[in-house]
């Protein structure tokens, strides 16, 4: 038998940074959503443990134990697997891909040993983004990652994802913060139309996009060129950065800002994905 597991891209829709644990860990408060774009895993049962990386993005993604995914597995306890991640999406992008393939391959696993999930805290354990790639839906994510509860239905939207193909490396971003307690979310009161999550989107905020800035001012130039395309309801960036990304009224809006912004930088239109279950 064979599993399959996809591994879709996550967006912080708003991202506020709300303290600091005595550890380091910064406390936050994020509307997170997952895009039906991102990095395939195939689990094969096999006499060791292996892992493959192929796909357009797989230059510098590391094939040895620094490898998410094989961090993953071990929780298994040297499970027998070949596994092959297909890696479509930017590395250290502030779209959690090394998180979401850690995430789908311990749902993978699971699956196909018939085993249950590994413990919340060594999940935990692999990132503080893991938690949240568990189970692809939009959520609010609270903690330093692992409290997570259940967001509002997205309504219809068109998504493209920039990534300037500068890697920001999170812990770099999180200790630039100038002010580490900021106010948090109010409650999330719905949203019936992209206009409507935009503009609430808008008193939000990223809270990283200023010390990610500092360290790459690319983010900025994205930022402009999104927002100049048609249609462009909001352009913000994800996570710890560099990728940032416009909300559209529609997948068609968002197939034509793809295509003006194609060219320099790595560019993805999508729309968003919840896993059933
Ligand atoms: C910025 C986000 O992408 C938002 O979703 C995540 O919080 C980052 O998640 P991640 O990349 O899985 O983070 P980890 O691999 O656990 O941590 C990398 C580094 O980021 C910093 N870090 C991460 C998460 C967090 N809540 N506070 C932090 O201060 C720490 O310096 C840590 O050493
Ligand atoms: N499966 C993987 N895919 C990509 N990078 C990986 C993977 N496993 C480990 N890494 C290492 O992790 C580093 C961070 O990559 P990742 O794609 O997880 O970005 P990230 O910006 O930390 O994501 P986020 O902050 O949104 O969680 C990379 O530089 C890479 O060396």
């Amino acid at each position: 038998m064979t599993v399959e597991a996809f591994a879709p891209a996550k967006i912080n829709l708003t991202l506020h940074v709300t303290g600091r644990r005595a550890d380091g860990y910064h406390l936050l408060d994020s509307l997170v959503v997952f895009a039906d774009a991102g990095d395939r895993l195939i689990c094969a049962p096999a006499e060791g443990l292996s892992l493959m990386v192929t796909g357009p993005r797989a230059g510098g993604v590391p094939t040895d134990g620094r490898n998410l995914v094989l961090q993953a597995a071990a929780l298994f306890d040297g499970p027998g697997v070949a596994i092959t991640l297909e890696k479509n999406l930017p590395a250290a992008a502030g779209i959690g891909g090394g998180s979401s393939d850690a995430a789908a391959t311990l749902r993978a696993l699971a699956a196909l040993l018939r085993r249950p999930l590994p413990a919340a805290e060594a999940v935990l354990a692999l990132g503080a983004d893991v938690p949240v790639c568990l189970c692809p839906r939009p959520v609010r994510m609270r903690g330093v990652g692992e409290v997570i509860s259940a967001a509002p239905e997205m309504p219809r939207m068109g998504l493209v994802l920039v990534n300037p193909g500068v890697e920001v490396p999170t812990p770099v971003v999180f200790g630039a913060l100038a002010e580490k307690t900021n106010p948090p979310m109010p409650d999330l009161p719905g949203w019936n139309t992209a206009a409507d999550l935009a503009g609430w989107l808008k008193v939000q905020r990223n809270d990283l996009e200023s010390p990610a800035r500092l360290h790459a001012p690319v983010i900025g130039d994205v930022l402009e060129a999104l927002a100049a395309t048609p249609g462009c309801l909001l352009a913000r960036m994800s996570g710890s950065g560099a990728t940032c990304f416009g909300i559209y009224g529609t997948q068609a809006a968002a197939q034509n800002a793809a295509q003006r912004l194609h060219g320099r930088w790595w560019v993805q239109a999508c729309a968003p994905y919840s896993e059933a279950g």
